[in-house]
């Protein structure tokens, strides 16, 4: 699993040991904070608790999630199977809901629903909140849920099953449900009903508190460290090599594409060209016309080649960070007409659910903690400064549309405010 993500600009801090806030950008010289370190058992089972039960969630089994408001028995509705639904209703004590993003629920029940937000505005990109719906019995079945979960698959819903109806949702846990639910993944869609008691130990399920789902992006991204590295010459940089990071967690890896030596420009020399770039398999590996990624990659390490000098940094955040399934399912949607950003939101997802906290985390660990950043995109220049890199010059980083992405590209524009020059 990638370390996943939170809000582009905003990122979350880690909570330390023992509950107090820790600090993901002031470790002196580089890398996670002394109080992060200084706490790195505790916080690796912190992340492997949440990595397991991302796990459970992606197998179809139920997992429990506490809170001081109570503890929720949740099933991905994406991956429930009958066994997995049976487990359900032995650990609950009460019939579950059905969770939602507000943007998939009104889809489901056809009809706006106020958190919706919409529009064209940056809000819109954002929407947030959960939604709790009571199913009636006939869509309480594995196939009907993917029809529930998946704007792709609702024909799978039965024709005549009833509605759904609108519940009040406890809105902490529900939203460290959908975010165990998205770091898994998975449609943002959950079975959730508070647990019996004992139920974790009689039916031998995993419990994982909330906020230590909440505070997985950032702790994951903290955690980052170098595991390996080896030179890579490459057809258009020679002088290349590849530096891999892992979280604690034991993850997907992350990695620096570095072009000669960067870390080593005087303080007067202008600042190392850097792209922060999002892994995409269809653009980068198969040369997809959809999106720009593949000649931003290559043109990006040319760039740099020409330079002398530069970092790729290639984050394991496909699909902006909703992952290639969903980013398939994205494109389905797309071709039905919706745009790349209303794509996300109808399947449940925000526009842009990357955390740039990993890349802060491994300039800072390759020695830079100042770049020209090879973007058009201006959340990704904020997001990096929040984070306490110091931005010192933004190089446009455009190529021409392509016939089949002008659209994508346009889209970025306009409703992501990507920059033209
Ligand atoms: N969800 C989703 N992701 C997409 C779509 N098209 C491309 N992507 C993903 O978007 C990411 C591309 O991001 P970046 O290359 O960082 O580009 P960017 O955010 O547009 O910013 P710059 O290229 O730096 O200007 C990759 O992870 C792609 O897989 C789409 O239609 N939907
Ligand atoms: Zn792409």
């Amino acid at each position: 699993m990638s370390p996943p993500s939170g809000r582009l600009a905003a990122p979350q801090r880690p909570p330390s040991a023992d509950g107090g806030p820790a600090d993901p950008g002031s470790g002196a010289g580089g890398g996670p904070s002394a109080a992060a370190a200084g706490s790195g058992a505790a916080l690796a089972s912190r992340l492997r608790a949440v990595h397991r039960a991302v796990g459970e969630l992606r197998r179809g089994t139920p997992v429990l999630l506490r809170a001081p408001e109570g503890t929720l028995c949740l099933a991905a509705a994406e991956t429930v199977g009958a066994c997995g639904l049976g487990e359900l209703a032995a650990a609950a004590a009460a019939p579950p809901l059905l969770l939602l993003a507000p943007s998939r629920a009104a889809a489901v029940l056809h009809r706006p629903i106020p958190q919706c937000g919409g529009g064209a505005d940056a809000a819109a990109r954002e929407p947030a909140g959960v939604v709790a719906l009571r199913l009636p019995p006939a869509l309480l079945a594995p196939e009907a849920l993917r029809g529930l979960a998946d704007p792709t698959a609702e024909a799978l819903l039965p024709p005549e099953a009833g509605a759904p109806e609108l519940v009040p949702a406890v809105p902490a846990l529900s939203g460290a449900a959908l975010a165990l639910a998205k770091l898994a993944r998975l449609l943002p869609a959950l079975l959730a009903a508070p647990a019996a008691e004992g139920s974790a130990a009689r039916l031998d399920l995993l419990s994982v508190p909330a906020d230590w789902a909440l505070g997985y992006p950032a702790t994951a991204a903290t955690s980052l460290v170098r595991v390996a590295e080896a030179a890579v010459p490459l057809e258009d940089a020679p002088d290349a090599r590849i530096v891999a990071f892992r979280a604690a967690d034991g993850g997907i890896e992350h990695l620096a594409i570095v072009v000669g030596r960067p870390e080593d420009r005087t303080p007067e020399a202008p600042a190392p060209l850097v792209r922060v770039h999002s892994e995409c398999f269809t653009g980068d590996l198969l040369g997809s016309l959809r999106c720009d990624c593949g000649p931003q990659l290559r043109g990006a390490i040319r760039r740099m080649a020409a330079e002398g000098a530069g970092v790729l940094l290639y984050l394991a955040q496909e699909g902006r960070g909703i992952g290639l399934v969903n980013k398939l399912r994205a494109y389905r949607l797309q071709d039905t007409g919706l745009d790349t950003l209303d794509a996300n939101r109808a399947l449940g997802y925000a526009a842009d659910e990357r955390n740039f906290l990993v890349a802060a985390t491994m300039l800072r660990a390759l020695g830079l903690g100042r770049v020209r950043l090879l973007t058009n995109n201006p959340d990704k220049l904020a997001g990096l400064a929040a984070c306490g890199i110091e931005v010192a010059g933004r190089e446009a980083h455009r190529f021409e549309a392509n016939g089949v992405n002008d659209r994508y590209l346009a889209t970025k524009a306009r409703r992501f405010g990507h920059l033209l020059a």
